[in-house]
């Protein structure tokens, strides 16, 4: 199956991101969210990151215009009317994405296929809300997209392999490299990152060691590129909260309990770098 255009939903960190490296690669990418701010936020973000491209001498001029103009927002799902493909990225929540879905499997031609950058849910969950859970697909991407070469490809029960194939291609096509996981809680990444996240935010809380001094212990004593309360405040606390309620309910394991300092910041608005505020504070 050829894919040409692609819709994005959700024009977040990862919506935008998405976006990104689809519209460089040479689809036609329209990126939806249902805030026309935060579709103009993200293709500032985008902007930024092309221009710094054509600075470094990766990109040029030309490229960065092309790549800009096979991108189109908006704030209609009924948009995705003529798209081959739908990669959904709005917030870690199961009602607001079987909605979408729902809403997709009507509006999309017969032929799309309808991917979700969950980074935790059920993709078979997500599937059985529509009438083609063959032709459903979990499509993780890594933050920060342009920069992450790895995306997470996950087959629900009911998932094709024609429809493998063709997100396998298009990880490709995209200059990323797919790793293929079965549908269980978190998948791979999450079910292996977020309890060491949620482990550091416990040493905080139990007085161990500041979050400065957590995140040095990981970055000189692993190797890790960030600390991770500074991996944590880069994802989003809310994200890294949703995942460790998907992985304590999915496995109905102790192990799996969200720390309460995580669910207090949460609370509190105090959401990591996008809110200006986190473990760490930052200047928007
Ligand atoms: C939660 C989930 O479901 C799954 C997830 O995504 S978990 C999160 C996975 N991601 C990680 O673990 C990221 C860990 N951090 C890192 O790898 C690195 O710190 C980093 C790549 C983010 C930044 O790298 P760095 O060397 O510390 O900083 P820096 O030199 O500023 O950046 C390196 C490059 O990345 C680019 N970059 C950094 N942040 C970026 C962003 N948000 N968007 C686009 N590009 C970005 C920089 O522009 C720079 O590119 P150049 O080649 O043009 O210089
Ligand atoms: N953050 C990360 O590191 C990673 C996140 N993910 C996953 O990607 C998804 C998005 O995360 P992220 O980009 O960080 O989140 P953000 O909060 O940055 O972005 C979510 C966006 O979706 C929008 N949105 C909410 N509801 C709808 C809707 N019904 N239709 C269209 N747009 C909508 C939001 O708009 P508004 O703000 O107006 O509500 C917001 O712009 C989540 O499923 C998350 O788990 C996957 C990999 C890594």
């Amino acid at each position: 199956m050829e894919i040409k255009h692609v819709m994005v939903i959700g024009a977040g960190q990862m919506g935008s991101g998405i976006a990104q490296v689809c519209a460089q690669s040479g689809f036609h990418v329209k990126l939806n969210d249902i805030s026309e701010e935060a579709l103009q936020k993200g293709l500032a973000g985008i902007e930024k990151n092309l221009n710094r491209s054509v600075e470094k001498g990766r990109m040029s001029e030309e490229d960065k215009q092309n790549t800009l103009n096979r991108l189109q927002t908006t704030t209609s799902l009924q948009d995705a009317s003529d798209c081959d493909l739908v990669i959904e990225a709005v917030i870690e929540n199961m009602d607001i994405k079987t909605k979408v879905f729902k809403e997709l499997d009507q509006i999309t031609p017969e032929h799309a296929i309808l991917a979700s950058n969950t980074s935790s849910l059920p993709i078979t969950e997500i599937a059985a809300v529509t009438n083609r859970p063959e032709k459903v697909i979990g499509m993780h991407f890594m933050n920060p997209v342009p920069v992450m070469k790895l995306v997470e490809i996950i087959r629900g029960l009911a998932t094709s392999d024609e429809t493998y194939k063709a997100i396998e291609d298009m990880t490709k096509a995209l200059n990323k490299t797919p790793v293929e996981v079965n549908d269980f809680p978190g998948f791979v990444s999450n079910r292996v990152l977020m309890p060491m996240i949620n482990e550091a935010i416990y040493t905080v809380y139990e007085g161990v060691a500041t979050p400065e001094a957590v995140d040095e212990v990981m970055k000189l004593g692993m190797n890790h590129p960030m600390g991770p309360l500074t991996l944590a405040d880069f994802i989003g606390l809310d994200t890294c909260l949703y995942i460790m309620e998907v992985l304590y309910e999915g496995f109905g394991d102790s192990k799996y309990r969200p720390c309460p300092l995580l669910r207090k910041y949460v609370k509190a608005g105090w959401l990591g770098r996008k809110t200006g505020r986190g473990f760490y504070v930052y200047d928007n």
